[in-house]
């Protein structure tokens, strides 16, 4: 099988950009049902605001293979749902023990990371800060500022994405909302339910 050629892509870190992409996709908020605690307020913001986009995602894949790197941007645009700010749907890799780089561009953020266990890790981005997501961390960006978060992420070709252990749990073990003071904090969600309480849970 051929190798994949050498590649180079421009990436524009405010907007997040990336010219020479394979991929772009678009997450609206009409695609975010079910993921906030406040369902009223998501009603009332997707009947508003449904057809807006929450989130893109430039990427540039080469492969699916082993061995391949998949890198790109993604851009989560300011936003609040209640008092939940705005955040990807978040995932494992389906291939538990593939990890993450993130490397923030532009923006205000959070790294909203979690272990099946429920052990969590909250870690802020600002321009230039990397995040490393290590093998088997659920991952989430929340976007805390009001300006798009942009982040350049880079992952194996071949980890793939589990969206459901997240909704399997009622949603993450933590909600990042609005602190009352300009800024963020870290708070339990009610509707978790702890995975080895779950039938089945990994
Ligand atoms: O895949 P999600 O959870 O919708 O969030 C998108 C983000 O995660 C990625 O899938 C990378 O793991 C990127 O495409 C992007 O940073
Ligand atoms: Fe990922």
């Amino acid at each position: 099988m051929l190798s994949p050629l050498p590649a180079s892509v421009l990436i524009d870190p405010r907007t997040g950009e990336m010219t020479g992409r394979t991929r772009r996709y678009e997450k609206r908020y009409s695609d975010l049902g079910g993921l906030f605690l406040d369902e009223a307020a998501f009603v009332a913001t997707a009947r508003e605001q449904g057809d807006e986009i929450a989130y893109q995602v430039d990427e540039f894949r080469p492969s699916d293979r082993p061995g391949d790197l998949i890198f790109g941007t993604s851009t989560l645009y300011p936003g609040q749902i209640g008092d939940e700010f705005i955040f990807t749907r978040g995932h494992i890799h389906a291939v538990g023990d593939r990890p993450e780089i993130y490397l923030c561009q532009s923006g205000h953020g959070v790294m909203l990371m979690e272990l099946a266990d429920g052990s969590t890790r909250a870690e802020e981005m600002r321009p230039n800060s990397l995040v490393y997501v290590g093998p088997h961390w659920i991952h989430r960006s929340v976007n805390v500022g009001d300006t798009p978060l942009v982040t350049l992420f880079c992952y194996p070709a071949d980890a793939g994405q589990d969206y459901d252990i997240i909704a399997r749990a009622g949603g993450m073990r933590d909600l990042i909302v609005v602190d009352g003071a300009g800024g963020w904090k870290q708070v339990p969600n009610p509707n978790y339910r702890p995975r080895a309480a779950i039938p089945g849970a990994d």
